[in-house]
């Protein structure tokens, strides 16, 4: 079946329907990753997206239980080159078209990616609609330019969890797939849910943290009456600066309780300290984006998912930042020593990607045990 894929700017891609039948719309981005292509439809980050996938073959290990970030796909829209029919994998129990289907997310393949995401690299992200129902290219054109963008947007409402719970599961291994945390746990945090992948509490499972997932909304008060030793500040979907009850929350628990951050988690507490974010020309979204630590020169390569950024100018002094993308220099991490807080802009859990930067979870529990160390000698005021 025929599908086109229309541009803001009335540029328009034909190609053939994968997925649901129907029309979506969004913001056209791209991702470079190779594989990983289930965790990058289930990362709620990707809330109000189409995303094209610069790998010109997608599908080929199937759909499998397990590789999933949250309960179901979030993105808008999905644009391969090929979806792969006949995937061979031995976790595979469905096809990525199949699954689109049952999920509802509308697709497009057969379309010159390459040249999708050259326009989109020279012109700028910019919104787009997808459709296998209306085949009229200045209608859909109209309904691209009609479409919402991310900017100024609250979207992490529509992702958050609408109750606390509690989390226990581990990473996944070959021989016993995802495990359960088994020693009592050494520290007690509470993990802001404003679209928070499931690899990130999985690894903060395994580095000791009894976890308490809250919904976005949650209050710094109801947050401390849980006395956690650390807090955690997810990624999540779409533009931070119209968050204002989150960035609220975080600047109350500034020196109250370790605070680390991730993605939309580093864009917030970033305003919190009193910065601002700016939207970047295409984002960053793959996995070997190069980042350097400032302070001893190693360069990691990083799984990133992002569309805006902390402008670095508008740090206030105290804020060092401890990360930079040698791509385009803009900020990777940040640290407020005095106040106990750091975050990142990249992606440690990878899920999918690189695993350089699993150190931040070590650094995230050293800085509880430090902070908790200073409460007991009496020496913390601030
Ligand atoms: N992965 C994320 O948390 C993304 C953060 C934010 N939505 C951005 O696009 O910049």
């Amino acid at each position: 079946m025929k599908a086109l894929l229309a541009l803001a700017d009335g540029t328009v891609f034909a190609g053939s329907s994968i997925g649901a039948v129907g029309e979506a719309t969004g913001e056209v981005v791209f991702n470079t990753s190779m594989t990983g292509y289930q965790e990058i439809l289930t990362d709620p980050s990707y809330h109000g997206e189409i995303v094209t996938m610069t790998y010109p073959q997608i599908g080929n290990t199937g759909i499998n239980l397990e590789d999933v970030e949250s309960s179901h796909p979030h993105l808008a829209g999905f644009v391969v080159k090929e979806c792969c029919q006949q995937p061979s994998n031995w976790r595979s129990c469905q096809t990525l078209d199949a699954y689109l289907k049952e999920k509802g997310i509308v697709g497009i393949e057969g379309i010159d990616t390459r040249a999708l995401v050259r326009h989109i690299r020279s012109r700028g992200a910019q919104t787009g609609i997808i459709s296998s129902v209306d085949l009229d290219p200045a209608r859909l054109i109209e309904k691209a330019r009609q479409a919402p963008g991310l900017i100024g947007r609250d979207l992490i409402r529509e992702v958050t969890t609408a109750a606390p719970y509690r989390w226990r599961e581990t990473p996944w291994l070959l021989e016993s797939g995802y495990g359960q945390q088994q020693e009592p746990a050494r520290f007690r945090v509470v993990a802001y849910d404003f679209g928070i992948k499931r690899n990130i509490l999985r690894l903060l499972a395994a580095a000791g943290c009894d976890l308490t997932v809250v919904p976005a909304t949650t209050r710094a008060a109801e947050v401390l009456a849980l006395r956690p030793d650390g807090v955690f500040l997810s990624n999540g979907p779409g533009d931070p600066a119209p968050l204002t009850y989150a960035q609220q929350a975080i600047a109350e628990l500034l020196g109250k309780v370790p605070l680390f951050g991730i993605c939309l988690g580093h864009q917030l507490l970033a305003i919190a300290l009193g910065g601002s974010t700016y939207k970047l020309k295409f984002g960053h979204r793959g996995g070997n984006q190069p980042v350097r630590q400032q302070d001893s020169g190693r360069v990691e390569i990083t799984s990133q998912n992002h569309g805006f950024a902390v402008a670095a100018d508008s740090l206030p002094e105290e804020v060092r930042i401890t990360h930079i993308n040698l791509n385009d220099n803009t900020v990777e991490g940040l640290e407020h020593p005095r106040l106990a807080a750091f975050s990142v802009q990249y992606h440690p859990e990878a899920s999918p990607g690189p695993h350089d930067a699993r150190y931040l979870f070590g650094r995230f529990t050293a800085l509880m045990e430090n902070f908790r160390n200073n409460l007991n000698q009496g020496k913390l005021n601030a």
